[in-house]
């Protein structure tokens, strides 16, 4: 099965190397300045799980020969539009496209550029980075891939994606209720990302702050009540764990959208906060919480961009 894994940074770098580690036939679909550091220095990966350093088949825009059996998309959302061009000549009538991005949003825009019938629901459980050298690199235990029609039901191309992601190096999961468990990820990581970026804290120092905990479950209840009306609604067992994991004293649990704040990176604010708060509304539900998570967010890009024009003005 021939393997495109589009861009090769957190994730796609991460989940990407180690099917390639493991003799699967991966591609990479770069931007040109990934490709050199990538020619120059090879693919590393820095694990818990294991330091690797691979040399891997990329590709850029205008390369595409042809298509793939298996599209694994791993750009951030803001880059979604651009990325879904240029991997256009790389989906045929019989490509199966796995897109990790959380929320929900790309998936009516991969339906609408592509077919409802290549797409594949997936859910990416991983904390990864890359540093300032280009290595990726991959923090604690959690390493999975969860996959699934999102019909619920088995298929001959989910079994075969199944045989591939599976015994390569990381947690693969084929799911029956992908389509769910892509809601579930949305709950916990817009609460996560939304109290984190509001607080600028971690979950333990939210937590130990005057009111947090409180205002952590409250939160969390809001963004449930929206998906219940608008999504699939998540089960008890995953809300009691996210409960657990959101409210655990002495966490130094953030989410990549966190991160990526901190590091004065670009959000995906519209996509993880944005889109929920616009569902909310079409709902008539109100969410002051979620809107003011993303208002500040929103602030946060409009500045960053106003301070990147400056600075290409000035240079
Ligand atoms: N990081 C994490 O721990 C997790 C992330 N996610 C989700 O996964 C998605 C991907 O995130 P992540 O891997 O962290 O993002 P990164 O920013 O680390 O990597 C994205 C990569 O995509 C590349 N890219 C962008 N546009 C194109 C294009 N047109 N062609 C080829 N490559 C392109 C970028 O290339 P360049 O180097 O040129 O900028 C970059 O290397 C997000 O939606 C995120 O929310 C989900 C779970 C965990
Ligand atoms: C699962 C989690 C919360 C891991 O960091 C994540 O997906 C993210 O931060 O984007």
């Amino acid at each position: 099965m021939r393997i495109l894994v589009v861009g090769a940074g957190s994730t796609g770098g991460y989940f990407g190397g180690r099917l390639l580690q493991a003799g699967r036939d991966v591609t990479f679909l770069v931007r040109p300045g990934r490709a050199q550091q990538l020619r120059a220095r090879g693919l590393e990966i820095v694990s818990p799980h294991g330091d690797i350093t691979l040399t891997p088949q990329l590709l850029c825009a205008g390369d595409i020969r042809g298509p793939y059996d298996v599209i694994l998309l791993t750009v951030k959302a803001y880059s979604l539009a651009q990325a879904l061009e240029d991997v256009a000549p790389a989906v045929g009538p019989d490509t199966v496209i796995l897109p990790v991005l959380n929320g929900m949003k790309h998936m009516g825009v991969l339906r609408a550029r592509f077919g409802g019938d290549k797409l594949v629901g997936c859910v990416c459980m991983v904390a990864a980075s890359v540093d300032a050298q280009g290595r990726v690199i991959q923090d604690g235990e959690l390493q999975r891939l969860s996959y699934g029609e999102l019909s619920g039901r088995p298929s001959v191309r989910i079994a075969r994606l199944d045989g591939v992601m599976r015994d390569a190096g990381f947690d693969a999961r084929l799911s029956s209720t992908i389509e769910r468990d892509m809601w579930e990820k949305w709950v916990l990581l817009a609460t996560l990302g939304g109290v984190n970026s509001l607080m600028r804290a971690t979950v333990g120092e939210v937590v130990a702050a005057p009111g947090g905990l409180d205002f952590i479950h409250a939160f969390l209840d809001e963004v449930v009540s929206v998906v219940r009306v608008v999504g699939i609604p998540p089960g008890e067992a995953f809300l009691a764990t996210t409960t657990r994991l959101l409210t655990e004293r002495g966490s130094n649990r953030t989410s990549s959208m966190y991160r990526d704040l901190c590091a004065g990176d670009p959000v995906e604010a519209e996509h993880i906060l944005g889109d929920l708060v616009a569902r909310a509304a079409a709902a008539g539900l109100t969410v002051p919480r979620l809107s003011a998570a993303f208002m500040q967010l929103a602030i946060y890009e409009r500045r960053r961009r106003a301070e990147d024009s400056t600075n290409t003005a000035d240079s």
